[in-house]
Formats: C-alpha cells, structure tokens, sequence
C-alpha cells in the first residue's frame, strides 16, 4: 500500500517488485477528489491574478462555474459548452444555483455580477466570447474532435486573447496507475497526451501567440514515482503584452454563432432544449439596492441611537430604584456608537414626544458613510423614505407609545 503526497491511496500487488509500474493492481483514491483538486486549482488562480471577466469553455454541469461565483473578484461569469445537459437531474440544480439566492437579494453585495451560459462550440469564434481576462479549459481539450482541436488555438488565444488561459487534460502516463484504464480513461476522449505531448503542443501554441506557459498539475504520483508526473497535467498560459478589453471588442467584429434563446431561468430546462442562461445579481452598484440598503442602515443606525439616548435618560432619571434598562446583544455596538456620537459631538436630542438624530451624526458611521460616499447623496437615497425634521437635517422618531408603556 502506498500513500501518495497528496493521500492518495494505492494498493499494489508488489511494491518491492522491480517491474514495479506494471505490477500495480491498485485502487487510486485522490483526497480531496481530483475534480475537486482541479476546481481548486483554478480558484487559487483566481485569488492570485483576481480576474473581473472569466470564461469557463467546456462548463458541462457549471459545477466550477458555480464555485467561482463566489469569488468577490469577478464581476462577469460566462460558460461555453456544446452540450448543456437537459434533464431534471442533478446537471438541472446545479445550473440553477448560478440563479440568484434570496440572501442574494436581502444583502445585496458590493460587486455586480452576471451569469450567462452559451451552447456552442469552442470551434466556433462569437462576440460573446470577447473581453474575457481568464479563460479557463478543464479536461476540455480531449474532448475535441481533429478539426476542433486545431481551430481551438486561433479561437482562444488569437480571437478571445485573454490575459491568462489556464488548460487540463489528463497525463496519459499516469494511466498505468489507474485501475481498468485501458486505451483512455473516458470512453469520449479523442485522444490522451504525455507529458512531453501536452508540452510540445502548449509551448508552439503559447510561441504562436505570443504567451507564455508554465507547466504544473494536479493528483501528485505516488513517492518514488514522480517521472510519471501529475495525474492532471496543467498550462497555465499568460499573454506577453497587455491587451486592453476595449481594444479586444472593437477590433474584432464578428457574427454571433452561439444560440441566443434568453428566458426566464426556470423554465429554461423543461421548455427550451437549447439556450442561453443569463442572471444578473442585484448588487449596490444598482441604484435601486443601493437605496434600500442605505435607508435600513440610516434607520438601524438611528435606532440605536435614539435607544442608548432613552437608556441615558432613564439612569439620569429622579428614580434611584430604576435601573437602565439594556439590550444584551445592542450594548457593546450602542457603546460603541455612542462614544462616536460624543466624540463627534453630534448629539441626538429629545424635543417633546420627538428624538432627532442630526443626519450628520449617522453619515459619520463607517457603514453609512460607506454606502453613501457623500453626505448629498445620503440626503438624495432617504428623501421622502425616512421621517425626518422639517428643516430635513435629523432623522425624527415620535416617542409618545414609547413614553406611555414607560
Ligand atoms: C469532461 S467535460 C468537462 C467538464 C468540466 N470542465 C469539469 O471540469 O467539470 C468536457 C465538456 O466539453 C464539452 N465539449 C466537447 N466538445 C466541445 C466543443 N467543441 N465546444 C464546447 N464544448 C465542448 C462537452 O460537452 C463536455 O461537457
Ligand atoms: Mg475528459
């Protein structure tokens, strides 16, 4: 039994053996799985060069498309495939989760985002396909016919020009390791590449083109057997000189090919065979959300002022018996707000039934203040959604209810 660096398992009839690769009988059982390691590999690369636009060509079931959607980074996701599965299995619902989620909606995030999906081939060169800045093509290549394979570099790297495209395929040298592995290890792989045939083709692309390449891998080979290589074999591929996206679009007018059917994302499946998928996320760029998220913050923020203002005035009260009266899970944040409040010497106060808390005061919490950007346009987002005072420069709250259940 042999633990390979990366835990996987093998099991071998005879590891003292000399003809020691043939003798292998094994099961090859990579922790975490290798999709899993591949997937991961790629979001490493997106934490690393934080893209903003990133193509996934070969997207199947969006299973990595989904997990990059969680990358605060990017800001437009598209996946290519010729074939999106259509049936109510678990392809349906993993499709859907690049749908926006309710929290999505209740906490709009910061960044925008969209989602879209095109059937087509990687054959074939699209508009939509442009001004990507990482290209990702995972276990993809072996799927490609002759004729695809080689339009596949004029289509990548001459036509959507990326700055970093990032390739796998399996290394058909490993294949003795893998159990019941005889000729490929898929029954619709065209075709499967060592190492040095994977680099050849890599580094006469990559010289074509103008990028550069580095080779690396996933699923490590087991101690001693490291000239087998990865199981996975990668080329991560970085354009030599810069390209800016604008210049990418404007000089490359071509005609849509992909299907273009855009409907609703849950009749997509059942109705329409082929289609395009697009979701935009709400986000606080949208004025809208913006709105909304500005106004519950503006009145949470007052709230909690107004609250530790009434506490305030209950311990200064006449009553010595009374004791404040205190929100356990408000505290530590009223204190903290109130230390700003005196410091900035911006004080809420009490006229009658009425509590004011100056607008000022609440543009000088981080949360709005960031949000808002300028105290003008805090004013513009609240403007007849929240009670304010006459004059418009305090948020008011009638406290008579309040004053009789004291
Ligand atoms: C092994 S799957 C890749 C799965 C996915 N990238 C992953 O890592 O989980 C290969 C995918 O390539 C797609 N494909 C094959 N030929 C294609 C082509 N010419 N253009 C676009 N996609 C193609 C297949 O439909 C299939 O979904
Ligand atoms: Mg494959």
């Amino acid at each position: 039994m042999i633990t390979c660096r990366d835990n996987s398992l093998i099991r071998c009839q005879n590891t003292m053996d000399k003809n020691f690769q043939e003798e292998i009988t094994q099961i090859i059982k990579f922790e975490p799985p290798l999709y899993k390691q591949r997937y991961q590999f790629v979001k490493d690369l997106v934490e690393k060069y934080k893209p903003k636009k990133v193509a996934d060509l070969g997207c199947a079931d969006c299973s990595l498309l989904w997990m990059l959607k969680f990358c605060s980074c990017i800001e437009v996701l598209a996946g290519l495939d010729i074939f999106l599965p259509v049936t109510p299995d678990f392809s349906y619902f993993r499709r859907h989760t690049l749908s926006p989620l309710p929290l999505d909606y209740l906490r709009p995030s910061e960044r925008s985002l969209t989602v879209t999906l095109h059937q087509g081939s990687i054959a074939q060169k699209d508009p939509c396909m442009l001004g990507f800045d990482l290209v990702t093509c995972i276990e993809l290549i072996e799927h490609l016919e002759e004729s695809e394979l080689k339009k596949f570099p004029e289509v990548v790297f001459g036509f959507m020009a990326p700055s970093i495209v990032v390739i796998s395929t399996p290394n058909s040298e490993f294949n003795c390791l893998l159990p019941g592995v005889k000729l490929y290890r898929h029954p619709d792989h065209k075709f499967e590449w060592s190492q040095a045939q994977f680099q050849s083709w890599a580094l006469e692309t990559a010289r074509c083109y103008d990028y550069s390449v580095e080779f690396t891998g996933v699923g490590d080979p087991p101690a001693g057997m490291e000239k087998i290589g990865f199981c996975t074999q990668i080329g991560v591929f970085v354009r030599k000189c810069p390209q800016t996206g604008e210049s990418v679009q404007s000089e490359k007018p071509t005609e849509a090919v992909y299907k273009t059917v855009t409907i609703f994302p849950l009749v997509i499946n059942f109705i329409y065979y082929v289609a395009v998928f697009k979701a935009v996320y709400p986000s606080l760029k949208d004025e809208k959300y913006l709105q909304n998220a500005v106004i519950r913050e503006v009145v949470f923020t007052a709230q909690i002022i107004k609250h530790r203002l009434m506490s305030k005035r209950e311990e200064c009260s006449d009553d010595p018996e009374r004791k404040p009266r205190s929100q356990p899970s408000m505290d530590s944040f009223s204190d903290y707000l109130g230390k700003l409040v005196v410091e900035k010497n911006m004080q809420p106060f009490v006229s009658g039934n009425e509590v004011y808390v100056p607008l000022t005061t609440i543009f000088s919490f981080p949360k709005v203040n960031r949000l808002c950007g300028t105290f003008e346009k805090l004013c513009k987002l609240i403007a007849g959604k929240v009670t304010l005072s006459s004059d418009g420069s305090a948020v008011m709250f009638n406290i008579e209810h309040e004053n009789e259940e004291n």
